[in-house]
């Protein structure tokens, strides 16, 4: 069980006490029937269903061009879904592999870019603080380290209170030790916010640290899918046992299921590899 305290962006009030598996809400967050997208000919996802539970966290592994990115802006309202039964929070922020701040403004405007109505310093202090970035306020973007670039990213995208938070592999510019303590924060965030969380991410060892369910895209359709019951802090054996599965669903990202695996030697039998072989 972690203690975490109500949420109250403004007044932290009496803790909540939620375990890592609590059952979430019936009514989903966001739901998908049959969604496709097109681009020309091309069903770039294709006749997709998808649930998120309210306070999920789904992490959304595919190879490159399964078309992640394109249900990620699908979910944050960025492509067309007219005519489609879609459903998705207002309430919605998104966290992209690169920071995106204005150079020309300084950290805490970043944060607030965008933001209506009284104290908007103050939200935009409160979500730095929150990210660990309460001396770097009136820093300049050119001055922050990848790791704090991503921290205010963060932080931008909290102000918004989302109830939708959708993170297009945000991790995946940092080295090891500073991606693993941005893991750290956004989980801290995660229990004390509770929004609903896609992650788009490569990385299957983040995907099994860090969420409550993983779902493995290929060719625009939802080709596995694994929810992890096992509290977060307990997942390293499972991480073993569970990586090597995850990764023959995708293979190694650069050969396609099409592609013939076959090794031809002139003297000896054909010996086939497997697509995890280390290449
Ligand atoms: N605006 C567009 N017009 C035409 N084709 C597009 C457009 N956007 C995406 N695509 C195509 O859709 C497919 C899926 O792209 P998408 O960016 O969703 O893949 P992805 O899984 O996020 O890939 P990666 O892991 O490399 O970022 C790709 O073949 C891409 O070329």
């Amino acid at each position: 069980m972690n203690a975490i305290l109500s949420h109250n962006r403004f007044g932290l009030t009496e803790p909540v006490y939620r375990s890592d598996t609590e059952a979430y809400g019936t009514k989903p967050s966001v739901r998908l029937r049959g969604f496709t997208r097109r681009f020309g000919d091309n069903a770039i996802i294709d006749g997709l269903d998808l649930d998120l539970a309210p306070g999920e966290l789904v992490s959304l592994l595919g190879r490159s061009g399964s078309g992640k990115t394109t249900l990620l802006r699908t979910l944050a309202g960025l492509d067309g879904t007219s005519g489609q039964d879609v459903s998705i929070p207002a309430a919605r922020a998104v966290v992209f592999q690169d920071a995106r701040l204005l150079p020309w403004k300084r950290v805490w405007e970043n944060v607030a870019l965008g933001l209506k109505g009284k104290d908007i310093r103050k939200r935009a202090e409160q979500a730095l603080r929150e990210v660990g970035l309460g001396h770097r306020l009136d820093a300049w973007p050119l001055t922050l380290s990848g790791g704090e670039a991503q921290r205010t990213a963060l932080a931008r995208a909290l102000v918004r209170d989302p109830q939708l938070l959708l993170m297009d592999e945000p991790f995946a510019a940092l080295d090891a030790l500073t991606r693993l303590r941005v893991h750290e924060l956004v989980l801290k965030l995660w229990r004390i916010h509770k929004p609903t969380v896609m992650l788009v991410t490569h990385d299957v060892d983040e995907a099994i640290a860090l969420s409550d369910r993983i779902l493995v895209l290929d060719k625009g359709r939802i080709v596995a899918e694994e929810r992890i019951d096992t509290p977060r802090g307990e997942r390293l054996a499972l991480t073993v046992a569970l990586r090597e599965k995850l990764l023959g669903c995708l293979g190694t990202g650069h050969i396609s299921e099409d592609d013939d695996l076959t090794v031809v030697f002139d003297d000896k039998p054909n010996i086939p590899f497997s697509p995890s072989d280390p290449f």
